[in-house]
């Protein structure tokens, strides 16, 4: 099989987003007892590339997307989106939790708006930006409806079109489909590699889901733990829509399952 530690040689400069020998220990109680939870950990990602980040419970993905997405400092090292270090949270980032977080009080049209209305859109623009967005993920004729009647895989859509609204450069999500059922999240990867084919995106997509990440990833990261840093960066080297019965798919997810299973 080929691929396996290939990839990109962007300089950070060059990549959309590069993780530059990112470090993070997390302080103990007093006591010691500090936790080292990432050491070093740098891979680029390309413009337009969808790259999935896979590893062991507790190998520091979540640390490591709060990192890239500004909202936990690292350590040691830097990120670099565009070439500029990301110092906090930034609209040039759309990101998604597996928690929704929409807002209750708004329709679905002013979730998505949300983030457009301190943008410098007149407020046409903006609605005719939503309506695009709501297009693109298939809710148009939920525009007025609320959060509360809608199932967590169209809640999940409304979170990404929000993250989309304002066109940042990266989509970071973490476990976006980790809370709704087998068939729902199918789905939600098909129409998430369609809203990455048609806007060119470039994403970074943390998942403990061996298969989704086969599925979506031009390239996987493989994480290791104790402490959470790169064991490999696998290629993925197969034509899209990937077929989950293919021998070459079984093999992938055989590969990754391998390496993080592989210990210390
Ligand atoms: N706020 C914190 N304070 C102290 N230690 C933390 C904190 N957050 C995470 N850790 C520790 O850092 C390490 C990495 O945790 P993190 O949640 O980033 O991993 P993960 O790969 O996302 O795990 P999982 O897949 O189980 O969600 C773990 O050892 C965890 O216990």
């Amino acid at each position: 099989m080929a691929g396996v530690n290939g990839g990109s040689s962007l300089t950070p400069a060059e990549a959309s987003v590069a993780l530059d020998g990112v470090g993070k220990t997390y302080p103990g109680d007093g006591d010691g007892g500090s936790v080292r939870a990432l050491d070093d950990v740098s891979f680029s990602v390309a413009d337009g590339e969808f790259v999935c980040l896979v590893g062991p419970s507790g190998c520091g993905k979540t640390t490591l997307f709060r990192i890239a997405a500004g909202l936990t400092d690292a350590t040691d090292g830097r990120v670099l989106l565009d070439g500029t270090e990301v110092t906090g949270p930034t609209t040039d980032m759309g990101v998604v939790f597996q928690e929704y977080h929409l807002f209750p009080w708004l329709t679905v049209a002013g979730n998505v708006g949300f983030g457009l209305e301190r943008s410098d859109r007149s407020p046409a623009e903006q609605e005719a930006r939503v309506d695009e967005m709501l297009d693109l993920v298939g809710l148009t004729e939920f525009r007025d409806a609320y959060p509360k009647s809608l199932s967590g895989g169209m809640k999940q859509r409304v979170a990404i079109a929000r993250s989309l609204a304002v066109d940042p450069s990266l989509l970071l999500l973490d476990e976006p489909f980790g809370a709704v059922d087998a068939q729902t999240r199918e789905m939600l990867q098909r129409e998430l590699l369609d809203v990455w084919a048609s806007t060119g995106k470039t994403v970074l997509f943390v998942t403990h889901d061996v298969a989704e990440a086969v599925t979506l990833a031009d390239r996987i990261v493989v994480m290791a733990a104790d402490p959470g840093r790169v064991r490999e960066i696998v290629d993925v080297d197969v034509e899209r829509p990937r077929e989950r019965g293919d021998a070459a798919f079984a093999e992938y997810v055989g590969r990754v399952r391998e390496l993080i299973g592989a210990g210390p």
